[in-house]
């Protein structure tokens, strides 16, 4: 088993000294960057809008991994490509028009993501497979970071697995949401490639983000 690509979650840094956070998330050995994006209607909370993407970028090499939970969704891809987003992913339920969502993402020359919510069935995957670079698995409702891991989400993680194989898929397979040191290498054994952590990675402050970052790859 490969250690999983580690995409810690701003949402849980020091919003004071944002640069200096994802410059310090490169030095400590993360992958990417995870950039949670909320429009206070899609989700009950309201975060990061494409300036601040912008002004980050200059901060560090490692790809922003961009988590849209607005709607609709369509009017916003071109601007978070624009400010630097290498990865754009999308909730089936913030658009009525999913394939044409991850198809423009990919024309925009982003990685395109499809988000399935606890409650969202696997199955919307197999109409989509072939835009799909990425498929994230939330394991919390989406909107606020520091929940709990919903442990149903396993299953559903070695599903999804189990679709993208079948499918000769080479897709990502990302999970969301109360991963922690104590569940990563469950959510890797059922099939997760990247996991994203806000709360696990952020908590003890900058001198900890290396220790915490290896404890998630499982070293
Ligand atoms: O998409 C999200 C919430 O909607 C966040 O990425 C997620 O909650 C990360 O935070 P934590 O690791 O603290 O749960
Ligand atoms: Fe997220």
């Amino acid at each position: 088993m490969s250690a999983p690509l580690i995409c810690p979650s701003i949402l849980a840094s020091d919003f004071a000294r944002l640069g200096e956070e994802v410059a310090a998330l490169e030095s400590a050995g993360a992958d990417w960057v995870h950039v949670d994006v909320m429009d206070g209607h899609f989700v009950p909370n309201l975060t990061i809008g494409p300036d601040v993407v912008k002004a980050l970028r200059p901060h560090t090499r490692l790809p922003f991994d961009v988590h849209l939970m607005v709607a609709p969704v369509d009017p916003w891809l071109e601007a978070y490509r624009n400010a630097g987003a290498d990865v754009l992913s999308v909730h089936p339920e913030s658009g009525p028009h999913l394939h044409r969502t991850l198809g423009r993402i990919r024309e925009l020359g982003a990685r395109a993501g499809v988000v399935l919510n606890p409650g969202t069935s696997v199955g919307i995957l197999d109409e989509v497979i072939d835009l799909v670079d990425l498929v994230l698995i939330m394991s919390v409702n989406p909107g606020f970071g520091g929940q709990k891991f919903i442990p149903a989400s396993l299953d559903k993680i070695a599903r999804v697995r189990q679709r993208l194989d079948a499918a000769g898929s080479k897709a990502t397979l990302q999970v969301d949401g109360g991963v922690t040191a104590d569940n990563a290498a469950d959510c890797v054994a059922a099939g997760a490639d990247a996991l994203v952590a806000g709360t696990a990675v952020f908590r003890g402050g900058p001198s900890t983000y290396a220790d915490n970052i290896a404890a998630l790859k499982g070293h």
